[in-house]
């Protein structure tokens, strides 16, 4: 419309997507993200926290969303980590139909998926895994104990065309797609399970205080 103002666009920054039920968020997401930030040259890591993983649905001990996403703050401050809950504003459990809100709310940002090994593992049950990988390329960080089953399963089978070398990471927004990249960094062999077993009732420490 002649005279409308347009709204300026938002700046292109390089962002790195890790999904997950951060339940609780814990050093080894902070330690992935910070590792993959580095190597693939991104300017911010989203963590886009999970309302409910549609592979884990009616797990027994998923805190509340609201304590997770609290966990998440926690453990991401002071880093170029932004906690999402974007899935949450959006209603969107499977991560084909994130990525699609997440390319209409920000089109000129770039987007890389980081996945641990362990999810590459399960990845073809995810909804439209096929075209998720021809949406976003994808980064996998080695985990301690899933890397056999990770380079096994079925989608690494159809992936393995699209497997870039690790010295060329920086390079993941020239991909053609799909791409995946293998990344390895110290492992860490903390996890969200560990934790839960030591102390089920974690997410005391975050639910808000209605005093
Ligand atoms: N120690 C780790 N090393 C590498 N990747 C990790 C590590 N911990 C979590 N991730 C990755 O972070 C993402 C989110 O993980 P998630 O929130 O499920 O944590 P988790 O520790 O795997 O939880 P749980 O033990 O409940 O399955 C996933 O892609 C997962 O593979
Ligand atoms: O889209 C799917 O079908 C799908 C199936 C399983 C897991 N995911 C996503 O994988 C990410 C990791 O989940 P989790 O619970 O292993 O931390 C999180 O973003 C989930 O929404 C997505």
């Amino acid at each position: 419309m002649a005279g409308a103002r347009q709204r300026p666009e938002a700046p292109l920054k390089r962002v790195g997507l890790m999904g997950g039920s951060f339940n609780p968020a814990h050093r080894g997401h902070r330690r992935v993200a910070l590792q993959a930030h580095r190597a693939l040259g991104l300017d911010e890591v989203w963590w886009l926290v999970s309302p409910g993983n549609p592979l884990k649905d009616g797990a027994g001990d998923m805190a509340p969303y609201a304590a997770r996403v609290a966990s998440a703050r926690w453990m991401a401050r002071h880093a170029p980590i932004r906690v999402s809950t974007i899935e949450a504003e959006q209603g969107t459990r499977y991560t084909v139909d994130t990525l699609a809100a997440l390319r209409r709310r920000h089109p000129r940002h770039r987007f890389v998926w980081i996945m641990g090994a362990d999810n590459l593992a399960g990845f073809d049950r995810w909804k439209a895994w096929r075209r998720i990988a021809r949406m976003v390329p994808i980064a996998v960080i080695a985990r301690p104990g899933y890397e056999g089953a990770a380079l096994a399963s079925p989608a690494m089978g159809w992936l393995r065309r699209g497997v870039r070398p690790a010295g060329q990471a920086k390079r993941w927004d020239q991909w053609s797609l799909p791409a995946l990249v293998l990344l390895r960094f110290r492992p860490d062999p903390m996890s969200a399970t560990a934790i839960r077993r030591a102390d089920p009732a974690w997410h005391r420490r975050f639910d808000e205080d209605d005093s």
